[in-house]
């Protein structure tokens, strides 16, 4: 992910999109989908998409909801409410394919762009356990596209391997583990930062790149990267992938010929799994990641819908997966994505918005360019570097030999007497040419060691040349067979089309009638299509509802878990302590937290000298004494002591003037008197005495006030005031006012809480939160 100049033209090309589908888990099959699966009538294709009760749907146990039509990259995904989904893609895979097929049809042109200087990217998309480490990574029995990658590119290499061609192949591997890109080919996973901006592209400069000279190196140096990764068991994965990983192959080829460098990188995406808590068990260990997860998921959607939409503005910037991934989206790059779905019905609402997904991917634009003569090819700083060795070495030699001569035409210069010094002059010569020697020597193992990183084919036997171009046919071939394939995909897509608007235009009627059936029919379809669409959109609503509410699941299930650690951190860390906790500040672009110097701007510990005069002591003393402050109403963060839980003593009234009639009265409570029942009266008579309880304090208790001091702890920047209190609907939390965070305080001002009594829910946050707050003043 090196940053490189990015040529002027460039030619769109679309995202190109892949369902695959595995097979029903041991688990699903022992829940009995499998049995429901084969007692389903088969149908032909179009039968079934016009069939809307069809017989499978009287199944009301759990069954495959997915059927694929592999021959017309679609999938099709039987709704047991309504009409069935179909989506169509670039290739559709079924249970059946293996990974070598849909590396053949749809990754090999592809790595073969990238071996011509194109920037490429596969990634894999969709729920937990649906096989997306499978399809990238593999097994050792069932290997996936990253190491048949790998054998491609070398197979090429040794196959083009010519004098004229030097090949440099370099690789990376990074993860994204709860928004931290790790370095997983470095020993301690060092953490690293992304630079750069939206408009040139964001690059991770300090990543480990290592060289590598076969396709079994590579793999080596995937597997000790992969035993760094984050994974851990779910409900839903044995061996769930916890972070977002990204291999990155640079391969860099020089032609002497043309003097021309082609560098070609080549992105290799295995995305962790969005999740539903309720499925994957998660505790609090697992929910952190999976809220981390299911947010960079969140924003890669937004990304894909908003580039799908043609929005002007593409918020890349939301999470570093999409930052990461901005040159695939959209950008400099040929993209693949696989999306990766389960059949089972369980898994209905999930399979359903991962499609939704991909269909939106298929609009995405991207412009890839070759890139030639890039800035920060390494293959030419190995070159020069080479020559600069070389001319040193040349210059080395020079000198020795003429160090050599110099002692000798001495020897017969001088007289006798000066033997001694000679000799010891030429020990001296001796051994810095012996130090000369050992230093050229290891130029030239310097050279050797950057040479054997580039490399460069020998020509070679006869034998060998027809092997290599008999594979070169075969590579070639296999791209001709995987090109018409697709072409067939794309024709059979618009025969269906086709078909069906042709059957409207060439109907002739031979009477009346027969025209108006033919034209009720059709209406009944529009109807029905109509109706379609109605319900999807419901469909997408509730989806939206429904993932809404997880986030809010996980939210107050996080909050909690936070509220824990605070409740911890409260009763051990001293006061003195938290206040430097609120004045830490998070950046970005360091990607880490950090303390302010002291500004000496804060109002509360950057007090007024006291000009002489007795300091005043009391917020009223302070007030009066300085007029100007008063304006001020800075806040205090602390909460106020709790109000009284039992009501305060009050004496009882002076007795009544005596009334006229003597009538005996029962005698006036007290407000101590707890647990008896007053009469209608008595309360009449208290009223006016009775101190009004802050009725704030009986709605929200401290908890607000609380939950406003986690918040702040938590991320600075921002305020928000939250409720614990349940809703009626059985919603935990609700958030009251949200503002930006005073800059270099830890108090709220006056100015502040206006901006929050302006926003949403004021009047609700001026009367519950707001008495909770002291005036320092
Ligand atoms: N096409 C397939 N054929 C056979 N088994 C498969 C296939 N796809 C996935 N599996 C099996 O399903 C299980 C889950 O797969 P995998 O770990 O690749 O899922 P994942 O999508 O990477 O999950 P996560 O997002 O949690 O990492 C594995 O046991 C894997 O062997």
């Amino acid at each position: 992910m090196e940053k490189s100049a990015r040529p002027r033209t460039a030619l769109n090309e679309c995202v190109k999109v892949v369902v695959r589908c595995r097979p029903l888990s041991d688990k699903e099959k022992n829940e009995g989908h499998d049995e429901v699966r084969k007692a389903r009538p088969e149908q032909k294709w179009y039968e079934r998409l016009s069939t809307k009760n069809s017989d499978y749907k009287k199944h009301s146990a759990p069954l495959q909801v997915v059927k694929v039509w592999a021959e017309r990259g679609a999938v099709q995904v039987y709704n047991p409410k309504g009409e069935d989904k179909l989506f169509t893609y670039d290739a559709a895979y079924d249970c059946t394919a293996d990974t070598q097929t849909i590396y053949d049809e749809m990754v090999r042109p592809l790595v073969a762009s990238v071996l011509d200087g194109f920037n490429g990217c596969v990634f894999a998309y969709g729920q937990t356990g649906t096989g997306k480490t499978h399809t990238m990574e593999g097994t050792p029995q069932h290997e996936g596209i990253i190491p048949r990658a790998f054998r491609h590119i070398w197979a090429h290499i040794e196959n083009t391997a010519s004098p004229d061609v030097t090949h440099l192949v370099s690789c990376s591997y990074v993860e994204l583990y709860l928004e931290d890109i790790r370095d997983l080919l470095s020993k301690d996973c060092k953490k690293l930062t992304i630079r750069g901006q939206e408009l040139n592209g964001f690059y991770i400069p300090e990543m480990t790149s290592v060289v590598c000279k076969s396709a079994a190196e590579m793999v080596r140096v995937m597997a000790s990267g992969n035993k760094h990764r984050a994974a851990a068991r779910t409900d839903m994965n044995e061996h769930s992938s916890r972070s977002h990983a990204v291999f990155l192959v640079t391969l860099e080829t020089a032609h002497r010929a043309t003097n021309r460098i082609r560098v070609g990188k080549l992105n290799l995406v295995d995305l962790a799994g969005s999740e539903r808590q309720r499925k994957t068990g998660a505790g609090a260990e697992r929910l952190r990641e999976a809220a981390r997860i299911n947010q960079a998921l969140s924003s890669l959607g937004n990304v894909i819908s908003a580039l799908a939409e043609n929005s002007p503005h593409v918020p890349y910037r939301d999470s570093k997966l999409t930052r990461i991934l901005q040159d695939s989206l959209g950008g400099n790059s040929k993209t693949i994505m696989i999306a990766n779905i389960g059949p089972a019905s369980y898994n209905y609402d999930e399979t359903i918005t991962t499609l939704r997904y991909a269909h939106r991917a298929k609009a995405i634009k991207n412009k890839p360019v070759r890139n030639e003569d890039p800035k920060d090819a390494k293959l030419r700083e190995y070159q020069a570097e080479i020559e600069r060795l070389r001319t040193l070495i040349e210059r080395r030699k020079a000198a020795e030999r003429r160090k050599k001569n110099r002692p000798q035409r001495r020897n017969r210069a001088e007289s006798e007497e000066d033997t001694t010094s000679i000799e010891n002059e030429h020990i001296l010569a001796e051994s810095t040419i012996e130090q000369e020697k050992n230093k050229t020597e290891e130029l030239e193992s310097q050279i050797k060691a950057l040479e054997e990183r580039l490399v460069q084919g020998g020509g070679g036997k006869d034998l060998i040349n027809n092997l290599n171009e008999t594979q070169q046919i075969l590579e070639q071939r296999n791209l001709e067979i995987a090109e018409r394939k697709k072409r067939e995909v794309e024709m059979q897509q618009k025969i269906d089309l086709e078909e069906e608007t042709t059957a409207i235009v060439t109907n002739t009627f031979a009477t009346l009638q027969q025209e108006v059936d033919h034209k009720t029919q059709r209406l009944k379809k529009c109807l029905s299509k109509y109706a379609c669409l109605r319900e999807e959109g419901v469909e997408q609503r509730e989806a939206h509802d429904a993932e809404r509410r997880e986030h809010e699941a996980l939210h107050a299930a996080l909050l909690a878990e936070l509220r824990r650690r605070l409740l911890l951190a409260d009763s051990f860390v001293p006061e003195a302590g938290r206040a430097t906790v609120l004045r830490l500040r998070y950046n970005d672009d360091t990607d880490s937290w950090e303390l302010p110097a002291h500004s000496g701007a804060e109002p509360l510990t950057a007090r007024p000298v006291a000009s002489g005069a007795r300091r005043p002591t009391c917020a009223l003393a302070l007030a009066a004494a300085e007029p100007r402050r008063r304006s001020h109403n800075l806040l205090d963060l602390r909460p106020l002591p709790l109000p009284p839980t039992a009501r305060r003593h009050l004496p009882p009234p002076a007795p009544a003037p005596a009334p006229p009639a003597p009538r005996t009265h029962a005698p006036l409570k007290s407000l101590e008197m707890v647990g008896r029942k007053e009469s209608a009266v008595d309360r009449g008579r208290l009223s006016t005495a009775r101190p009004r309880a802050p009725s704030a304090h009986h709605r929200l208790g401290t908890a607000g006030v609380r939950q406003f001091y986690f918040a702040s702890t938590l991320r600075p920047s921002k305020l928000v005031i939250l409720d614990s209190r349940r809703r009626k609907d059985g919603r935990p939390n609700r958030m009251y006012g949200r503002t930006d965070w005073p800059d270099g305080q830890n108090s709220l001002t006056c100015g502040s809480i206006n901006r929050i009594d302006r926003c949403k829910r004021a009047r609700a946050f001026r009367t519950s939160v707001r008495p909770y707050f002291r005036t320092s003043v």
